[in-house]
């Protein structure tokens, strides 16, 4: 609801109030509206105050109303309008956050006064829609078309300085904002009633608050009526609005909300106020059913149901207690060790960072202190904060005995089971007996590692994603003893680090990578039968991902799989003579990989991979005549016959296996939810957000479909079990295909968090 209440001083105080975060829900709404037209018909109220309960002014619509099919009721733009054209003053005194919906509220205020630490923004881009209030029409008016394009079209939040310098808010304040609002309220009553009187003291009374707010005499609020000003004109708008176009499709990868945003804003350089609302409204509607607002909202509110983790024993977030990291430990500076020291050290813990000797220590400091400078440079003024050539904040050692005292070690050498045990005992008999030991390992057994401790409670993989500083994902493994504790201090530790913390179970690859392999095992497979990298890269990219499987191959090194095949005895001199080339375990296998690794093709750092670079650690992938011929040859030595592959097949060869196997790993329970699996393949493998992570995509796909073609796939390679349908989606499909949220409700085993 919005509360309404009167002061002294003849100014009508209309307060936001929906807690958490004020959201305008249609009950918000309606008591905004009956707020303005009582401080309307009350002729002792001179002017009006909107502003937020607790500290927050609005995060604008109710999200969760968008979703709803029956949405009714009073609308936020006429609304807008309806605060604009007020003949009394409106103020707007912004605390916390003015967001979407709310910073429009603002927009149709007269004058916007902000409290320093406030943040505002237009985010409905990131959720698939445009500012549908009328926000595209008002903001190019007031802050000129590119600052209000950049905000429209990124949905970046600003801080309250940055909202003064491009004249979005009037005046910022250090102290109470609702205070600061009331008496700016009361200066405005003082120049509207001034104006009638003639005495000379008034007249430069009046003038005097005319200074002060900026209204002309005679026309107290005109210029202050955002829709009635003319858009501030560029000598070139025609060449910057195709330029900026450009660059927002670029960005957008698939995604509609950015360009139909730029389409919006563009609307307001061509058209009178009243048509580019119209134009709004036309754009708002086609993004509302477009299916990627649903998805891109989803995902939202995925994120924030993963906060709220459970495990298979029943533990929760509702009852474990995250335990303080005042100092912690990072062992191994090799690409991940790095990556998760610069994370810490932005997160204001101290760190101690241990390599295995001086010379793999002084090559890491000096990665690491490469990293901070650069993140020092993005930070500008407040990378002081950082303070990391300060050894109390981060000091490097090749001694175990300086990880007495963390609360907190990270684990990230190399990829060896028998290396990993070695460094947990070591860790076991140093570190004080409530400090946390996590792993950064991308598979291995969690139990195990925690057997080689005294407190296996203690022990809990902590998988960051590559490059670990830039990454949002932390996949959080709890082991069979591992204590609740440890994982609410996972998930803490992930949100200092401003990172995504997911909680899963343990099992080979958990969850991300372990629905990865089929999914790239499927793009090997394509290219044995006919596809190229280039084919297969592209359909992947074009339905959204960021890189395709080739190229992200290329960029990780094969080299890293290679050791792993070979660890497993799947290639390489434990493989007992007589195996068939293409068969592992009654399984077809792929040997492509491990022989393109025998030629020193490793990817990038080689200058060949999957594809040619124009030097080792070159970036630019062309495709390779050499590899099409070596494709051809292999074909024949295997006498497999050479077919076209069409898109929609390599599609679903490589995203049906994937999400195959999250039904597997659902019917677990090594993860609680598919939103778990989706917030995991959005922050950590680059699966586009407007397609809502694989699980909601197959609820979108339909799961019949998914299991026709699953059946249809596995039928042509019998000795692919990744194409067996899982016994999960076969369940839901029987049980009539239901909507996402009642999944686990049919698996017997858990609830949605949604
Ligand atoms: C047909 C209809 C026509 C309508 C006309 C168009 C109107 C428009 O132009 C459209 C809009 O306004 S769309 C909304 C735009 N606003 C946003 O995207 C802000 C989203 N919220 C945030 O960024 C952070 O929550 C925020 C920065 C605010 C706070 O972050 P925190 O990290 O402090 O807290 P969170 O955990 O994220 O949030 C706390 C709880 O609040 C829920 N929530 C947040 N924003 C919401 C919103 N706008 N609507 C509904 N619920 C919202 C959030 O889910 C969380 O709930 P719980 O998880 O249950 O605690
Ligand atoms: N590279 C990647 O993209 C990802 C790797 N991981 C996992 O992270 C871990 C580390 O991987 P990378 O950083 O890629 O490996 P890396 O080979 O780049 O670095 C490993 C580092 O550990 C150090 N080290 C080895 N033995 C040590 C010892 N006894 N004491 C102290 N330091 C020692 C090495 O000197 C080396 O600098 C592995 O478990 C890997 O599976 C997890 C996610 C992604």
């Amino acid at each position: 609801m919005a509360q309404y209440a009167r002061n002294a001083a003849a100014v009508a105080v209309i307060r936001l109030r929906n807690p958490p975060v004020n959201a305008l829900s249609l009950t918000v709404l309606q008591a905004l509206e009956d707020g303005l037209k009582r401080a309307d018909a009350d002729p002792s109220v001179k002017a009006v105050m909107i502003c937020g309960e607790n500290g927050k002014f609005s995060a604008g619509a109710d999200i969760q109303g968008f979703s709803s099919p029956k949405r009714q009721g009073i609308a936020l733009g006429p609304l807008v309008s309806l605060i604009e054209r007020s003949e009394k003053p409106v103020v707007a005194a912004i605390e916390g956050i003015a967001l979407g919906g709310g910073l429009e509220v603002a927009l149709g205020c007269h004058f916007r006064v902000a409290h320093v630490q406030a943040r505002m923004g237009l985010p409905e881009v990131t959720i698939g829609l445009l500012p549908g209030a009328e926000g595209t029409q008002r903001l190019p008016r007031l802050i000129g078309v590119p600052a209000a394009l950049d905000l429209i079209t990124t949905g970046r939040h600003i801080p309250a300085t940055e909202a003064l310098k491009l004249g979005l808010v009037d005046e910022v304040v250090e102290e109470n904002t609702v205070e600061a609002g009331i008496r700016l309220a009361n200066k405005l009553i003082a120049s509207v009633s001034l104006e009638n009187v003639s005495s000379k003291e008034n007249r430069e009374l009046c003038k005097h608050a005319r200074i002060l707010t900026g209204c002309p005499a005679g026309q107290p609020l005109g210029p202050r009526r955002l829709s009635l000003k003319p858009i501030p004109r560029l000598p070139n708008m025609e060449a910057f609005l195709s330029e900026a176009l450009v660059k927002v499709k670029k960005q957008a990868r698939g995604c509609l909300a950015p360009e139909l945003c730029f389409q919006a804003v563009k609307a307001a350089t061509e058209q009178p106020f009243a048509d580019g609302v119209q134009r709004e409204r036309e754009l708002f509607n086609i993004l509302l059913t477009s299916g990627q607002a649903q998805a891109l909202q989803y995902a939202f509110f995925a994120e924030r149901a993963v906060q709220r983790w459970t495990t298979l024993s029943g533990a929760s977030w509702k009852s474990a207690s995250p335990q303080p990291i005042r100092r912690a430990a990072v062992i191994g500076l090799g690409t991940m060790g790095r990556g998760i020291v610069t994370s810490l050290v932005k997160a204001n813990i101290p760190v101690v960072a241990l390599e295995q000797d001086v010379e793999y220590l002084n090559t890491g400091r000096k990665a690491v202190m490469l990293l901070l400078e650069r993140e020092a440079m993005k930070m500008g003024q407040d990378a002081q904060s950082l303070d990391f050539h300060n050894p109390a904040r981060l000091q490097f050692t090749v001694d175990f005995d300086g990880l007495r005292d963390v609360d907190l070690v990270i684990e990230a050498v190399f990829e060896n089971m028998a290396l990993k045990k070695e460094i947990f005992k070591k860790l076991s008999g140093i570190c004080k007996p409530g400090a946390f030991l996590c792993t950064n390992t991308s598979a291995l057994n969690i139990d195990e590692i925690a057997s080689a401790t005294s407190h296996p409670q203690q022990v809990i993989g902590t998988h960051f994603f590559s490059p670990a500083h830039v990454m949002r994902l932390l996949e959080i493994i709890y082991g069979r003893h591992t204590s609740p504790a440890a994982i609410a201090t996972a998930m803490q530790l992930a949100k200092a680090m401003k990172k995504v913390g997911v909680v899963v179970g343990n099992c080979f690859g958990f969850v991300g990578n372990r629905m990865m392999f089929p999914y790239v095992q499927q793009a090997v497979f394509l290219l044995e039968e006919g596809s190229r990298p280039e084919n297969v890269d592209q359909v992947i990219e074009d339905f959204g991902f960021k890189i395709g499987p080739f190229r992200m191959s290329d960029l990780a090194g094969l080299d890293v799989g290679w050791r792993s095949r070979k660890g497993q005895g799947l290639t390489g001199a434990s493989l007992p003579p007589g195996t068939p080339a293409r068969q592992r375990h009654g399984r077809r296998y792929s040997p492509l990989p491990d022989l393109l690794c025998e030629q020193g093709r490793f990817g990038q750092k080689t200058g060949k991979g999957w594809y040619q670079y124009e030097k080792a650690g070159g970036r630019t992938a062309r495709p390779d005549p050499w590899l099409h011929s070596f494709l051809s040859e292999y074909r024949d030595t295997h006498q497999i016959k050479t077919r076209f592959i069409d898109q929609e097949e390599i599609l679903e060869r490589c995203l049906f296996s994937l999400i195959n196997e999250g039904f597997n790993i659902l019917a677990e329970g090594i993860a609680s939810g598919p939103e778990h699996l989706d917030v995991i393949y959005i922050n950590g493998y680059g699966w586009p957000k407007h397609k809502g992570g694989p699980m909601f995509y197959a609820s979108t796909v339909g799961l019949p479909r998914i299991l026709a073609k699953l059946q249809k796939y596995s039928e042509a390679h019998p000795d692919v079990p990744e194409l067996r349908p899982s016994a999960f989606l076969k369940k839901l499909v029987a049980a009539g295909n239901p909507p996402l949220k009642e999944w686990m409700s049919c698996s017997g085993s858990q609830s949605s968090k949604l």
